[in-house]
């Protein structure tokens, strides 16, 4: 069967941009990737992406210059048929998002596009409060290309559900794809961009309304760091029970309602996007005159994990002057973003005790020097253990398992463990967040 390729514009070369981008291309599609980081797009005309994703710089060497281009003139829209927007969509102080950016990049698009030209299909990819397409997205484009949207520009909404560290795979292998749009014609052309994606991977495809899909996004997003707050409570008892919080969740993992997925218990949920989400959802919710207990109760646990890890530390350990590894710098394993990681009240925490800090991760130190510019930054994990008088573990980064006569070097061997990625053996002193 042959499969449409389409010339596709991708505004915003993130971690969503940029995999978007590659994957399309790596589906058939002519793509163009926009930026206003001139390093970002001459990386990516180089072959080279300027996030760490497996398997992500070898899509982009591979197609790169070919089906694959990028640029920060927003013109190049005019020559495509789609146009995805995947631009940050920030918290503010009081937890609601900043549309600003994303309303400042449909206005370019819309100015793009004005003066006539081809049918064109805007579609948001970021994640947006229900509502913004409407109320700001489409009178953005309208300013900037002087024509209402509805007729040659149509707008759709298209949620992203990749997980950092897995982008790549999660995108060319999705469960489902949410395909939001107002009309047929919006519906079908959002269909024909994934049709190449449906035909490989066949994922579940929801056909949902621009609104629907947006609340799709952040119901999603709740209701995973939601799940994650809970089996971080029932941990927390289960610590207190003297019971193993893996095992609780192993067995009710099996009952298919509750699901064996995101039942990992330990310092909590970071990441760009959960506790954003979950704030503007929040935010939201608030403003529409909702009371959001549960998910404000999914905050406060998250928030007090942290404090229980040291506090644990400190049943061991006197940290007024101490040597404290932290090892885990990344919010999750495979990603080099500490945006919300963990590790940050960690530190803070530590720095407050007075204790000194000596942190590793494989990939993601260089982000964090921006937050603690003042802590020592070890080589490798054995660097970091070396003198040590005690440990965080706080990302569960797979060569953190590995780790064996390495704490020999400790001064002394006290491990704390917040994410069950340490094998506890002889001569160590070992304690898990929730075990
Ligand atoms: N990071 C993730 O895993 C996921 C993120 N999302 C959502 O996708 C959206 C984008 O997130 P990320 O990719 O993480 O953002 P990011 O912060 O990694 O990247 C944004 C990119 O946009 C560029 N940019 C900023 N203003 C611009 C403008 N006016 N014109 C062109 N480019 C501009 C920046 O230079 C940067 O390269 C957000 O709404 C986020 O909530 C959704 C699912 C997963
Ligand atoms: O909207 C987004 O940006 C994305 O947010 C999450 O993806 P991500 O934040 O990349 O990573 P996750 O694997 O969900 O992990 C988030 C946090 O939860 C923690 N976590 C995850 C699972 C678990 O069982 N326990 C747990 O503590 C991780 O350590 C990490 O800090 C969602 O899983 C994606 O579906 C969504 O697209």
């Amino acid at each position: 069967m042959t499969v449409c390729t389409m010339n596709i514009a991708v505004v915003g070369s993130g971690y969503v941009g940029t995999t978007l981008a590659a994957c399309f291309a790596d589906l058939g599609h002519e793509v163009t990737a926009i930026d206003i980081d001139e390093g970002v797009v001459d990386r990516l005309n180089r072959g080279e992406a300027s996030i760490h994703e497996p398997g992500l710089d070898e899509l982009i060497e591979e197609h790169a210059g070919d089906r694959l281009r990028a640029t920060t003139d927003y013109d190049a829209i005019r020559d495509c048929e789609v146009t995805f927007l995947a631009l940050p969509t920030p918290s503010r102080e009081d937890g609601s998002i900043d549309a600003s950016i994303i309303e400042g990049g449909a206005r370019s698009v819309g100015e793009a596009l004005s003066g006539g030209g081809n049918d064109h299909l805007v579609v948001v990819k970021s994640t947006v409060i229900p509502g913004t397409t409407e109320g700001t997205l489409i009178p953005a484009i309208e300013a900037g290309s002087g024509e209402a949207v509805g007729e040659r520009i149509r707008v759709g909404m298209n949620p992203e559900f990749l997980r950092e560290g897995s982008a790549v795979t999660d995108f060319l292998e999705p469960e489902k794809l949410v395909l939001g749009a107002d009309d047929d014609w919006s519906h079908d052309r959002l269909g024909s961009v994934f049709e190449p994606l449906i035909e490989r991977a066949d994922p579940a495809v929801v056909e949902a309304t621009v609104r629907e899909a947006e609340t799709i996004k952040y119901a999603n997003n709740a209701f995973l760091a939601t799940k994650i707050s809970l089996i971080n409570e029932l941990g927390n008892i289960c610590k207190e029970f003297g019971v193993d919080a893996y095992r609780i969740a192993d067995a009710i993992g099996l009952d298919d309602r509750i699901g064996e997925r995101f039942l990992r218990s330990g310092v909590g949920w970071g990441g760009s996007c959960f506790p954003k989400d979950v704030d503007a959802l929040r935010a939201a919710a608030r403003e529409a005159g909702y009371e959001p207990e549960l998910l404000d109760a999914a905050v406060a646990v998250n928030d007090r994990q942290p404090e229980r890890l040291l506090a644990l530390l400190e049943d061991h350990v006197d940290l007024t002057g101490a040597r404290i590894a932290v090892l885990g710098l990344a919010f999750k394993p495979g990603t080099d973003d500490v945006r919300n990681s963990r590790a940050i009240p960690v530190i803070e925490g530590l720095e407050e005790r007075g204790a000194t800090v000596v942190a590793y991760d494989p990939v993601a130190p260089a982000p964090m020097r921006e937050h603690f510019p003042g802590i020592e930054y070890a080589e490798s994990a054995a660097e970091a253990l070396s003198g040590a008088d005690g440990a965080l573990v706080v990302t569960d980064w797979d060569e953190f398992a590995a780790l064996d006569e390495e704490f020999e070097g400790m001064a002394s061997p006290v491990v704390i463990d917040g994410r069950r990625v340490v094998e506890p053996r002889e001569g160590l002193t070992y304690e898990g967040l929730t075990w």
